[in-house]
């Protein structure tokens, strides 16, 4: 996988996704809120003399709180990360390496800096074998397996290990956390296994395998330079850097955390958050191809049972049918009864802000608590360098992440199985409301099959997110070294399966959207005797429609429907397009940004 970056220090953090418009201060402050608000008034005029600014884009760590939306801008478009230069954050940390540096000589003891780990802290290392401690552990923890984890989930988790131990209770050298910018801003990724952690001390293993490329530890830790596999230490001399061997607790402190299963993690809400979107976006779609009412969405149904998410729902799917010649407006009370269709809609659509009202408030809450884990210090033990103590905790332990993906991919089987129901209404003419069987397109040919096999491939992929949907978090307690760690999270393989499930999701969601475009095309003819449902859509969803015609490479036409004889097109090949297209935020994606679907 060739990946560009840009140059060190270059300023031009602009990728394939930001197509040249990175966030301006204004943007920011909408999109993270109260702790950047701050950032217009003394915060910033500080900022503009002495630390390098947010308007080019680059990510700081260090100072604020990392948000979903930054993470993924600095591991999938390579923007820019810099190190605050916060004199009392830089202090904490130089502060914390003193701390052990004092401990150590005096042969205080502090678990894993004086002690053996974990089922072996009765052990007692003196001051002599304290730094051999740290690169030893290197080696035994290197035995991760399977395949290698996607670049950009390693990027994030390195991102937020350099924010865990910027908190200056970690004991770990400047220079560490330095490297983990430079390795972000050259392009260079630790080859990193998809298994190996069990998400109860943290990702021991993978950010093991992190650690020793840093360091350069042997050439069996191998990293992606800028698209070229190598060996870490010959990668460190094309940066110009020297090895290094870690100092007493470093290793610990690099490799006790959360941080692999929680970059994976943030990355998957940020797809979840989108997908919702996207699905709202299909939805309405689907409801302007069924011919339906947005009476349903009526403020005043929704007032009266008022959770956040289903009044979210509804006044969503108000706006994104504004204006549509194909749905029927019946806001003002009056029915259109005209003997084609029901008084009231299916359950499916009339009952869509009830169904999806739990699913945005809980991933609203999924990414609130993910947000907190991405900003908290997660290694074991603590140190408190204002009051000159250490703490022997947990917060290693990734239940948040176990749970929180648990739940993640359980919505997003929640979410297949409403679009499901819709795309099965869309080719039913007993429920379609007087479109052709099976969305076929020119029924005066009689061999002509129209979106049957389309719709095969979709319930292929719908019972996977669901059975995706099922918990791991639970499963099986471990008894890892000597019962040291005999519960865990399994959040590292909640987070993996939630990446599966986006993946999966995104193919799904190609197939769902084909058939909504088809659906408001064949809708359109019978309403206005032509195809192209550009001139009947609402406006919001015209946007979404057009993207992804013009993704498969097939303009509305006037004359025909998007799929007309069967032999025409490779629908595979349009679900691929489809797919990659969503997977890469490109025009889709766009067309839903420019919807402006602002989630609760
Ligand atoms: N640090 C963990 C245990 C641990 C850390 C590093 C390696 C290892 F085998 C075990 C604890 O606090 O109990």
């Amino acid at each position: 996988m060739r990946q560009d970056f840009p140059a060190l220090i270059s300023g031009n953090s602009k990728s394939w996704r930001e197509k040249g418009d990175l966030p301006s201060i204004g943007k920011q402050q909408k999109k993270e809120g109260k702790g950047v608000v701050r950032e217009t008034s003394q915060l910033s005029r500080e900022r503009s003399q002495s630390k390098p600014s947010y308007r080019d884009g680059t990510v700081i760590v260090g100072d604020e709180n990392l948000t979903i939306d930054r993470l993924a801008q600095a591991a999938r478009q390579k923007t820019l990360v810099a190190l605050t230069n916060t004199p009392e954050v830089l202090e904490n940390v130089k502060a914390s390496c003193s701390y052990i540096e004092d401990a150590v000589a005096q042969n205080k003891a502090i678990y894993g800096v004086t002690t053996g780990f974990g089922g072996m802290g009765d052990v007692t290392i003196s001051a002599k074998e304290a730094a051999e401690l740290q690169n030893n552990l290197i080696w035994f923890l290197k035995s991760g397996a399977g395949k290698q984890l996607p670049f950009p989930d390693v990027r994030a988790a390195m991102l937020l290990r350099m924010n865990s131990h910027l908190k200056g209770a970690s004991g770990i050298r400047l220079k560490l956390i330095e490297r983990m910018q430079t390795f972000l801003n050259q392009g260079v990724t630790p080859h990193v296994y998809e298994y190996g952690s069990i998400g109860a001390s943290g990702d021991l293993v993978p950010l093991a395998r992190i650690t020793g490329a840093l360091i350069g530890a042997d050439d069996s830790f191998t990293v992606d330079f800028q698209g070229q596999s190598m060996p870490a230490p010959e990668a460190l001399n094309k940066l110009g850097l020297e090895p290094l061997t870690l100092h007493p607790k470093e290793g610990l402190a690099m490799t006790n955390g959360t941080s692999v299963m929680t970059a994976i993690a943030a990355l998957c809400v940020y797809d979840a958050q989108q997908m919702l979107k996207l699905a709202m976006g299909t939805h309405a779609l689907f409801v302007q191809g069924l011919a339906g009412t947005n009476q349903s969405f009526h403020p005043f149904i929704h007032n009266l049972k008022p959770h956040s998410g289903q009044k979210w729902a509804a006044t969503t799917m108000i706006d994104l049918l504004k204006d549509s010649v194909l749905s029927r407006d019946e806001l003002q009370e009056r029915q259109h009864l005209e003997g084609q269709h029901l008084i009231q809609d299916r359950y499916s659509l009339r009952c869509l802000p009830q169904y999806l009202g739990p699913i945005v408030d809980g991933l609203r809450e999924i990414g609130e608590q993910i947000e907190v884990e991405m900003n908290s210090v997660t290694d074991n033990p603590l140190i408190d360098v204002e009051n000159q103590a250490n703490y022997h905790g947990g917060n290693f332990l990734g239940q948040y992440v176990g749970v929180g993906m648990d739940r993640l991919r359980y919505y997003l089987g929640l979410l297949a199985k409403h679009l499901d129901t819709q795309i099965a209404l869309l080719v039913a003419p007993e429920f379609n409301n007087g479109l052709p069987p099976s969305l076929v397109g020119n029924t005066k040919q009689k061999v002509n099959m129209g979106l049957k096999g389309l719709q095969i491939t979709g319930n292929s992929l719908m019972p996977l997110l669901t059975f995706f949907g099922n918990s791991i978090a639970d499963r099986y307690p471990t008894h890892a070294e000597q019962f040291n760690q005999n519960i865990n999270s399994q959040g590292f393989a909640s987070a993996n399966l939630a990446r599966q499930s986006i993946a999966i999701s995104h193919q799904y969601m190609a197939v769902t959207l084909m058939f909504a475009v088809q659906g408001v095309d064949l809708r359109t003819y019978q309403i206005v005797g032509h195809y192209d449902a550009r001139q009947c859509l609402s406006p919001a969803t015209e946007k979404l429609y057009s993207a992804v015609r013009a993704v498969v490479g097939k303009p509305p036409s006037t004359r025909r429907p998007y799929i007309w004889n069967d032999g025409e097109q490779s629908l595979d090949q349009h679900i691929a397009c489809i797919a990659a297209d969503l997977a890469e935020g490109g025009l889709i994606m766009q067309a839903i940004e420019e919807m402006d679907i602002a989630l609760v």
